[in-house]
């Protein structure tokens, strides 16, 4: 059965789902446009499996060879709007519970919320993220080499003398790296020195990396849509003793919880691994994010391993786990694997060394 029948047969009491370009796009359709939002781009499929994509004109070559379908054209001198209307009358989608893409542009939703009549929209992650959460072997082995991309680029990054460097640069230079050898980065890198470290989502600023600095080093790659997502945390110099505490604490808490991964497990009992073991060292208060997160098409996505998350881990399953320790004004540490559930057990994605290096 291909995806999209896969989701008709999860609709329930929708009529159908409209669903305009990105990850869930891409999942379903294998095509994936670079639409900038502005220019009415979309996927209406019924809950018989019936199926049309509009799409500008711009498009129509890439379209026509990646995708067997039906597909309608639009030129900039036409009104699209009148179009999908049409269309949706054809598809009967027009009234009743509908479903549309999460991250659909507002301009399109208030546009179509006028055409439509007696509806009521629904999240149409609330159903690819059932399909999505486990990953077949053929995802699995894009996921690989997303994992290998971003292996490889540590192992260069500490072979450079990144002292003096500014986060900024060493940002700029891990893109570069990770363009050599994927399709491109899953999100911007974070580079957080010293002080920045206790921000878990630093943007890189033009501070310079200078003696002493633990810097925290997160960044991921997409190879063939799926991403990467990769934390190391490195020291230029020697650290405090503080510093050392911090990280053998992180280094530990991280191992036990990959080491935890297991098919069966809930998300929240891993999650309770790391924080444990944490807590237990009298840092519990300076981890104040999520232990991890699923990967995949998106760098973000189910299963989330969170304290509140009964989420049972399964086969095919992809996630981080990334715990850290954030203190205002001193110091962050954050270490971070991707782990897949293959043959009921844990299997680390990214294989790059934990031990502290000090360049
Ligand atoms: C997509 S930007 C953040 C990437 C990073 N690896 C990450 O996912 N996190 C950093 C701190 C916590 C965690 C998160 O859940 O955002």
């Amino acid at each position: 059965m291909n995806r999209l029948d896969k989701l008709v047969g999860l609709m329930d009491d929708y009529m159908g789902a409209l669903i305009t370009p990105g990850t869930n796009f891409y999942y379903l359709t294998g095509l994936n446009p670079s639409a900038t939002g502005e220019r009415l781009f979309l996927l209406a499929l019924n809950r018989e499996g019936e199926s049309v994509i509009i799409a500008p004109k711009l498009y129509e070559n890439e379209v026509k060879e990646n995708w067997e379908g039906r597909a309608i054209f639009w030129g900039d001198d036409e009104n699209p709007y009148l179009i999908l209307k049409g269309v949706l009358d054809e598809l009967n989608l027009r009234r009743g519970k509908i479903l549309v893409e999460d991250t659909m542009p507002a301009m399109m939703l208030v546009k179509i919320e006028n055409i439509l009549m007696d509806y009521e929209l629904g999240l149409l992650s609330a159903l690819t993220s059932k399909l999505r959460i486990k990953k077949d072997r053929g995802e699995l082995k894009l996921m690989e080499k997303a994992a290998q991309a971003v292996d490889e680029v540590f192992y260069e990054l500490i072979e450079r003398d990144l002292e003096g460097m500014s986060e900024k640069q060493v940002a700029a230079l891990i893109e570069y790296l990770i363009n050599e050898r994927a399709d491109g980065i899953s999100f911007e890198p974070i580079v957080a020195a010293g002080e920045n470290g206790a921000n878990p989502h630093h943007t890189p600023s033009d501070r310079k990396l200078k003696k002493g600095d633990l810097v925290i080093l997160d960044y991921g790659a997409k190879y063939k849509g799926y991403c990467s997502d990769i934390t190391r945390t490195i020291a230029i110099g020697k650290p405090s003793e503080l510093a050392l505490e911090v990280y053998d604490v992180i280094k530990e808490a991280q191992e036990r919880a990959v080491q935890a991964v297991r098919e069966g497990i809930t998300a929240k009992e891993i999650d309770a691994v790391a924080r444990g073991e944490i807590t237990k060292k009298g840092y519990g208060k300076y981890f104040i994010h999520r232990t991890g997160h699923g990967l995949g098409l998106d760098v973000h996505e189910e299963p989330y391993i969170a304290q509140h998350s009964e989420t049972i881990l399964e086969e095919g399953m992809t996630f981080t786990i990334e715990p850290g320790i954030y203190i205002p004004g001193k110091v962050g540490v954050r270490i971070e694997d991707d782990v897949a559930i293959i043959n009921g057990k844990g299997k680390r994605l990214t294989k790059a060394g934990k031990e502290l290096i000090v360049l």
